[in-house]
C-alpha cells in the first residue's frame, strides 16, 4: 500500500499572506484531569479539514555541515524559509556562526533586534559547547536562546501579551507549557542546572534578567515541548506499508498552540511543518463533537507494539501514553506495572 496523502482542505478564513497563526473554529483547548491541556472538537470536523496553522515562537536550523547543507533556514522569523547555497545566503555581519544565515539582505534587516540579542551569545560559546557537549545540548541551549530573544523583542516593543483565546503567540504561552524538573531524572536535572549557570547565567551576553531556577524550568519546557522538523507528515495511521518514513529531521521549533496538542497511537490528526515553518494539523479521519484530537509524537512505523511504544515515550517524552490504543492493549495487570516502574537515567 502506498501512502494516503491528505488534500488539506483550507477554510477561507485562512490568509497565508498573513503572517498569523490560525486555528479551525471547531478546535477547543480542555483539560484532562490526567493528561493535562488538550485539544477536543466542538463539533463535527470532516477528514481533511486544516485544524492548526501555528506560527514558531523559536525555531533553529538543524544541520551537520552548515556550509553544504541545503536544509539551513532564513534566521528572519517572519521568513523562516530554506536558504539554499545556490541563491546566495547572507551571513552575520559580526561572523557569529555559520549556521546563522538569511535569504535576502533585507530579511537580515528586518531580523537585527532579534538576532542582536542572541549574537554575542552564539559567537562567544557556539563552537565550544559544540565541541565539549556536542549538537544535542548545543540545540537545546540555543533554541533556548532564540526563545528568550522572542521575548526580548516582545519586551523592546512593550506588546500587549498576546491573545488568551487560541491561538496564543507569546512569551506568555511559553511560560505556561508544561514540563518540570520532577519528571527527569536526578542526574539529567543536575546536568542541566550545570549547563543553565554556566551557558544561560543573566549577563551582558545573554541579558534576560532572568534566574537559574526559571532557566532550568525553561529547559525543562523545551524538552517537553518543542518539535522535529521533518520534511514528510507524521501521524499517518494505520502506519503505510510498506513503511515511508517521515525524512531526515532538518530543525527544531516551538509552538505555543501546537503544543496543547496530546500524543495517541491512534491519533486523528497529521502534522507537518510548511515551506515557512508553520506547523499545519490536518484532520486524518472525520473527528465527532467531543473527540480529543491529537498527533503523534513520534514516526508510528518505527514502534510497533504496545511495550515499545510506551517504552520509547517514556525514555524520550518522560510519560506513560494513556492514549486509547495503548489502554486498550494493556494486558490487566500492566497499568500498575508501568506506574510502579523507575523513571530510566538515559533520558532523551
Ligand atoms: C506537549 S505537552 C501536551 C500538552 C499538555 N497536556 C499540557 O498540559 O500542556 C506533552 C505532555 O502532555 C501529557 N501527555 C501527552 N500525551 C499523553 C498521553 N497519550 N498520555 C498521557 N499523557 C500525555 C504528558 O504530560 C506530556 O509530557
Amino acid at each position: 500500500m502506498s501512502q494516503v496523502v491528505y488534500l488539506t482542505v483550507e477554510p477561507e478564513t485562512v490568509d497565508r499572506t498573513k503572517k498569523q497563526s490560525w486555528i479551525h473554529p471547531h478546535l477547543i483547548e480542555s483539560v484532562d484531569p490526567v493528561k493535562g491541556r488538550q485539544f477536543r472538537a466542538c463539533h463535527h470536523i470532516p477528514k481533511g479539514a486544516c485544524l492548526l496553522i501555528d506560527l514558531p515562537y523559536a525555531v533553529i536550523p538543524v544541520v551537520d555541515e552548515p556550509e553544504v547543507n541545503d536544509h539551513l533556514i532564513c534566521n528572519n522569523p517572519a521568513c523562516n524559509r530554506r536558504a539554499p547555497r545556490e541563491k546566495g545566503r547572507y551571513s552575520c555581519l559580526n561572523a557569529c556562526m555559520q549556521d546563522v544565515v538569511w535569504c535576502s539582505s533585507t530579511c537580515r534587516d528586518a531580523d537585527k533586534s532579534r538576532h542582536g540579542f542572541e549574537c554575542t551569545w552564539l559567537k562567544k560559546y557556539a563552537e565550544s559547547i559544540r565541541s565539549k557537549r556536542g549538537e544535542y545540548d548545543f540545540g537545546m541551549l540555543w533554541l533556548i536562546v532564540r526563545l528568550l530573544a522572542f521575548r526580548h523583542v516582545e519586551l523592546q516593543k512593550n506588546a500587549p501579551t498576546g491573545s488568551k483565546s487560541l491561538p496564543k503567540h507569546s512569551w506568555e504561552a511559553i511560560d505556561s507549557l508544561c514540563g518540570s524538573s520532577g519528571t527527569w531524572s536526578h542526574d539529567q536535572v543536575k546536568v542541566w542546572t550545570t549547563l543553565a549557570k554556566k551557558y544561560l547565567k543573566n549577563s551582558p551576553a545573554l541579558p534576560h534578567g532572568l534566574n537559574t531556577d526559571r532557566m532550568l524550568h525553561l529547559i525543562c519546557q523545551e524538552e517537553a515541548n518543542s518539535f522535529g522538523l521533518y520534511p514528510r507528515e507524521t501521524g499517518h495511521y494505520p502506519p503505510p506499508n510498506p513503511p515511508i518514513d517521515r525524512g531526515e529531521q532538518f530543525a527544531a521549533a516551538v509552538y505555543p498552540t501546537a503544543a496543547i496538542a496530546n500524543h495517541s497511537c491512534v491519533p486523528n490528526i497529521i502534522h507537518k511543518p510548511d515551506d515557512e515553518g508553520r506547523m499545519v494539523f490536518t484532520a486524518s479521519r472525520d473527528i465527532f463533537p467531543g473527540q480529543e484530537c491529537c498527533i503523534s509524537y513520534f514516526d508510528l512505523t518505527k514502534h510497533i507494539e504496545l511495550d515499545s511504544r510506551r517504552a520509547h515515550l517514556r525514555k524520550s517524552f518522560r510519560f506513560l501514553c494513556r492514549c486509547d490504543r495503548c489502554v486498550s492493549e494493556e494486558p490487566t495487570e500492566e497499568a500498575s506495572e508501568w506506574s510502579a516502574m523507575p523513571l530510566m537515567d538515559d533520558s532523551i
